[in-house]
């Protein structure tokens, strides 16, 4: 339902908490988001036409940080897109506003119909919900579609799931994402981002004639190796990430300050070009 206006608008707020008074009802989608995947955009683009059609605002309810890594799971969480990147790509794509919960060991105990009453309910007034064929909420994961679908009924709102959207065989995951990254595997990122992966952080000169992107602790940073990349506004740039993940620009005309740099692709080990 956003206009250009009301996307420059589209708010941020932290917990339900920020959500102002009054507001709803809504078509809301749930999940962590991280990254922001060619899933993840099929997902918003379902919930912001069914806003449109209901003449409703759509929101982003998202976790953070990762459950995964709040429990203590044994899985790799490294971050792949800020809370804001992640806010700002769902405002490009029509999402009218993103509600972030702060996930904790405590958050974690609420039970499907305590989240669903807390949460969808009382703090967003959900309408309708659209999530993944694969979406769990609750503690020990226990909610899945069908149970939101049951307690949708108590509480007056539809579920709505989606098929899980695949590159070649594999399903579009931000788990995959990491892989890829891990393994400097940039096409294989790229191809199930729908887009290059971004590394937000903030821009200071090395003095040794490159700049240096220093990124928060935990960010999926690409396997140590060269790389070409682009800063905003900028043509190609060489990038290196050394064997302890620090990302340099092989430039020193770049605006120091908060910035991001996007990996574009690899560049062949005998390259001589850096
Ligand atoms: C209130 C709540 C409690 C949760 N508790 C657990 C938990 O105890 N164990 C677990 O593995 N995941 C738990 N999760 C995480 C979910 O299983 C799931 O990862 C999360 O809702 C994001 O969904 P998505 O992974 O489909 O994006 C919880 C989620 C919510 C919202
Ligand atoms: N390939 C996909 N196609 C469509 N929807 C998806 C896909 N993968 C996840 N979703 C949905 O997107 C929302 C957010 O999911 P989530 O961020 O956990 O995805 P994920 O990529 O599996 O993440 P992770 O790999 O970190 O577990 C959920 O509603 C989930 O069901």
């Amino acid at each position: 339902m956003s206009t250009p206006t009301a996307e420059a608008a589209a708010p941020l707020w932290h917990g339900t908490g920020e959500v102002p008074a009054g507001f709803g009802p809504c078509v809301a989608t749930l999940g962590v988001f991280d990254g922001l995947h060619r899933g993840h955009i099929r997902l918003i683009d379902q919930a912001v036409r069914a806003g449109d059609a209901r003449g409703l605002p759509a929101v982003l309810v998202t976790f953070d940080p990762h459950p995964a890594r709040v429990l203590g799971l044994a899985r790799d969480t490294a971050q792949l897109s800020t809370v804001e990147r992640r806010a700002e790509l769902a405002r490009r794509h029509g999402v009218d506003a993103i509600c972030v919960l702060p996930f904790t060991t405590e958050f974690a105990k609420l039970g499907p119909a305590e989240f669903v009453e807390h949460v969808l309910v009382t703090g967003v007034g959900a309408q309708a919900v659209v999530v993944g064929a694969n979406f769990t909420f609750g503690h020990r994961a226990a909610g899945t579609v069908d149970t939101l679908r049951e307690l949708g009924q108590r509480h007056s709102f539809t579920t709505h799931s989606i098929d899980l959207v695949h590159q070649a065989e594999t399903r579009c995951s931000s788990s995959t994402v990491r892989e890829c990254l891990r393994r400097g595997d940039i096409h294989g990122a790229t191809r199930v981002l729908g887009r290059p992966h971004h590394v937000d952080g903030t821009l200071r000169p090395t003095g040794r004639g490159t700049t240096e992107l220093v990124s928060a602790p935990g960010t999926a940073v690409p396997a140590p190796g060269r790389y070409l990349g682009r800063l905003p506004g900028t043509g190609p740039v060489a990038l290196r990430v050394t064997d302890d993940g620090r990302i340099h620009v092989e430039s020193t005309s770049v605006q120091p300050g908060p910035g991001s740099v996007a990996f574009t692709a690899r560049k062949a080990a005998h390259s001589s070009e850096l």
